[in-house]
C-alpha cells in the first residue's frame, strides 16, 4: 500500500517527534490527544525544532513552512480513521490504547494499517484486540525521533507480508533505517537498554554511586552520549517503569525486578524532564541531581 496520510494519537514527546518526520518527509500528518494544551504544545515544539534546524542550514525557510502546513490538528479521533496509517503514541498503558483501538475500530477505513509505537507492550495481544490483525504492527520509533535513526519494526503473529513491507518502505521515506524484531517483551532495544537503566537506579538506591558519578562513569567510562540516569528522565519514569513491568510479568525472572527507587520516584510523580523532577530537578538553569 503507498501510505500518503498519517494519523498520530498522542501528542506527548513521541507523537510530536512522529509527527514532524512524517511532515518533513512529505506525508500528510493528523495528530490527536486527549489534551488540547497537549496539541498546542507539540505544534509549538515542532515549529521550534523546526526553525533550529533552518537556522542550522540542515533546511531551507520553504521546506520548514511546508512540512507545517502538512500537520493538522484535532480533538476528535475519528477524524484519524480513514487516513492510510495510524500509529498510535498514546500513554505507555495497555487499557489506554485498547480504549483507543475501541473507539477508532468502528470507524476505520478497511485498508488502514493500524500501528502502536508501544515500548514494551505485545504486538500480538493488541492486535488481537483489533478486526484486523493482519493489517496490525508494532512500529516503534525511538526518542528523539528528528534525531535518531532505528525504527524498530514489530510483527504480530498475525501481521501480513504486505503491511510489514509498506512500513519498511515508510521507514526508507523517512530516511530512517529500520530493525526487525520478533514480538517478545520489549523487543530488542529496550529489552537490552532497560534493564541496564534499571540496573544503574539499583546502583543508586544501593548507594555505590551518587547520581553524578553514576552519569558520569557511563558517560566517560563506556562513552554513553548521556548517562543512565539523565536518559531515564530524558525517556519518562513512568513509561521506564511500565516497560520493567511487562519485562517482568513476561519473561518471569526476578532479574527484571523494577527497582523499588524507580517506583518510589513514579508515585511521587517525579516522572523525569516531562514534570521538571526525577533522578535530577529541571528547575532551575541546569539540572541538579536529586539525590
Ligand atoms: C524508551 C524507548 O522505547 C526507546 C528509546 O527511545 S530509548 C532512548 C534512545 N535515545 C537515546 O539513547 C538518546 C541518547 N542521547 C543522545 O543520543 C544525545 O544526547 C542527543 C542526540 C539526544 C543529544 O545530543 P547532543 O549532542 O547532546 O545535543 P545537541 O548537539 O544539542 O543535539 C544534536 C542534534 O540533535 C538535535 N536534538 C537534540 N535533542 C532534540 C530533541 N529533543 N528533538 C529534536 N531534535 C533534537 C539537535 O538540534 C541537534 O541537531 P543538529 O545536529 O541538526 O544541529
Ligand atoms: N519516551 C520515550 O523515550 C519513548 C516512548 N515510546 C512509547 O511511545 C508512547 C508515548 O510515549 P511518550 O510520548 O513518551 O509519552 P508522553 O507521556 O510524553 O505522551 C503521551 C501522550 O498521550 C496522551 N494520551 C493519553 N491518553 C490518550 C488517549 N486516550 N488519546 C489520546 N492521547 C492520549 C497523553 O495525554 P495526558 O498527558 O493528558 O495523559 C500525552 O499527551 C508510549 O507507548 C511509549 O512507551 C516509544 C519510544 C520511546
Amino acid at each position: 500500500m503507498d501510505i500518503k496520510t498519517v494519523g498520530v494519537v498522542g501528542a506527548g514527546q513521541m507523537g510530536n517527534g512522529i509527527a514532524h518526520v512524517f511532515a518533513l518527509a512529505g506525508f500528510d500528518v493528523t495528530m490527536t490527544d486527549i489534551s488540547p494544551e497537549a496539541l498546542t504544545a507539540s505544534v509549538d515544539k515542532i515549529a521550534a525544532n523546526l526553525d533550529r534546524q533552518v537556522t542550522r542550514e540542515k533546511m531551507t525557510q520553504a521546506e520548514r513552512d511546508a512540512a507545517m502546513s502538512r500537520i493538522t490538528t484535532t480533538g476528535t479521533l475519528t477524524d484519524l480513521a480513514k487516513l492510510d496509517l495510524v500509529i498510535e503514541a498514546a500513554t505507555e498503558k495497555e487499557a489506554v490504547k485498547h480504549a483507543i483501538f475501541a473507539e477508532l475500530l468502528p470507524h476505520l477505513g478497511e485498508q488502514t494499517i493500524l500501528t502502536s509505537n508501544t515500548s514494551s507492550i505485545s504486538i500480538t495481544r493488541l492486535a488481537s484486540q483489533t478486526d484486523r490483525p493482519e493489517r496490525f504492527m508494532g512500529f516503534h520509533f525511538m526518542n528523539p525521533v528528528p534525531v535518531m535513526q532505528l525504527v524498530e519494526l514489530i510483527r504480530g503473529i498475525a501481521t501480513d507480508n504486505a503491511t510489514y513491507r509498506s512500513l519498511e518502505a515508510v521507514v526508507e521515506k523517512l530516511g530512517k533505517t529500520s530493525a526487525s524484531a520478533e514480538d517478545f517483551p520489549a523487543f530488542i532495544v529496550n529489552r537490552i537498554l532497560m534493564p541496564m537503566i534499571n540496573e544503574a537506579i539499583y546502583t543508586l538506591y544501593e548507594g555505590v554511586g551518587s547520581v553524578q558519578s553514576i552519569d558520569t562513569s557511563l558517560k566517560l567510562g563506556a562513552n554513553h552520549p548521556m548517562g543512565p540516569l539523565e536518559l531515564a528522565d530524558f525517556i519518562g519514569l513512568d513509561t521506564c517503569l511500565a516497560i520493567m513491568n511487562v519485562l517482568h510479568d513476561g519473561l518471569a525472572d526476578t532479574k527484571y525486578r523494577p527497582c523499588p527507587l524507580l517506583t518510589k520516584y513514579v508515585e511521587a510523580g517525579w516522572l523525569g524532564r516531562k514534570t521538571d523532577r526525577g533522578f535530577y530537578d529541571y528547575r532551575g538553569e541546569t539540572p541538579v541531581p536529586t539525590r
